[in-house]
Order: structure tokens, then C-alpha cells, then sequence
């Protein structure tokens, strides 16, 4: 079980600590904390502010993840998908939304714009060496075993 603990930044007293929409939910929902109505032109991109800072532990990151309900209606996306927040950031938590659909988008106030999902890390060390360890794929990649 990992805490993490949000912050509510300043004039956001109003936006919901994210949140889980159905019980086995895996993300947590992030409402936008725009003060006013931010319209998304067609191909525009726009960093959306979600009110929050956070703290967790090093052992995990949150991702960023669009909504799958926004991008089949509205063509509205995260740009970076996944967005990662390292556990050791502390500023106000964004979302990088861009509008890949074909009309303009409006994001209100409170609206739920994205979902956050925690992912546990590995504990990895970062070494070299001149030789790697033989597999049957080899270099093979990018469509090597076929369509
Ligand atoms: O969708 C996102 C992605 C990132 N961040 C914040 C938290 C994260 O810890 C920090 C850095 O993100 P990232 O490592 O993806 O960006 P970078 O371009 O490598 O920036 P930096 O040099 O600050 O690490 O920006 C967000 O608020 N939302
Ligand atoms: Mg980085």
C-alpha cells in the first residue's frame, strides 16, 4: 500500500482530489482547475492546469493518461501520453492536452480531463558491457515476425 498525498494549490478548494469513477477503477480521475472556459482549436495544444501538487513515494510514478471517452468524441488527447510525474516533484501537477479532432474543444472548469494511474517501479541499476546476451529475436524488431 503506497500514501500519496495531494495539495490543493491556492483558489482550488473547489477541485476534487482525483479520484476513482467505478470501484476497480484504475485511474484516478484529474479535473481541469482552468479559471476560466480554455479552447482547444483544431491541432492546438495546451498545458491545463489540474490545481494539485503532490508527494509520493520513491518506489512509484503517476502517469498521465487521456480519456478514452474524450479522444473518441472530441479527438481530444494527451500529447505526451503517458505523462510522467517523478515522485519527487512537487509543483503543480499539468496536463498537456491537444485536440487532434476536427472542431474546436472547450475545457470548463472542474471538468474531468485526464486520469492518473500509479505504477510501482523496479529497482534498477544502469550498467555496461561489451557483450549482451544471445536471444532467438536478435536484432530482429519493427515487424520481424510478421503482420
Ligand atoms: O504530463 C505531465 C508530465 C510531466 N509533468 C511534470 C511532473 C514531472 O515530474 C515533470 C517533468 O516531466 P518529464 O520528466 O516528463 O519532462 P522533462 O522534459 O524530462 O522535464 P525535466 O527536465 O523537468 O524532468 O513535469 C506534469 O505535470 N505533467
Ligand atoms: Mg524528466
Amino acid at each position: 500500500m503506497f500514501q500519496i498525498v495531494f495539495k490543493r494549490l491556492a483558489g482550488n478548494e473547489d477541485i476534487a482530489l482525483p479520484s476513482k469513477m467505478s470501484e476497480w477503477a484504475a485511474g484516478f480521475d484529474l479535473q481541469a482547475a482552468v479559471t476560466e472556459p480554455v479552447i482547444l482549436a483544431p491541432g492546438e495544444r495546451k498545458l491545463i492546469p489540474t490545481g494539485l501538487a503532490m508527494a509520493m513515494p520513491p518506489q512509484v510514478e503517476a502517469q498521465v493518461r487521456p480519456r478514452s471517452g474524450l479522444a473518441y468524441k472530441h479527438g481530444i488527447t494527451c500529447l505526451n501520453s503517458p505523462g510522467t510525474i517523478d515522485a519527487d516533484y512537487r509543483g503543480e501537477v499539468k496536463v498537456l492536452l491537444i485536440n487532434l479532432g476536427q472542431e474546436p474543444f472547450t475545457i470548463n472548469r472542474g471538468e474531468r480531463i485526464a486520469q492518473m494511474v500509479i505504477q510501482q517501479l523496479p529497482e534498477i541499476t544502469i550498467s555496461e558491457a561489451d557483450e549482451l546476451p544471445d536471444t532467438v529475436r536478435g536484432a530482429g524488431g519493427f515487424g520481424h515476425t510478421g503482420v
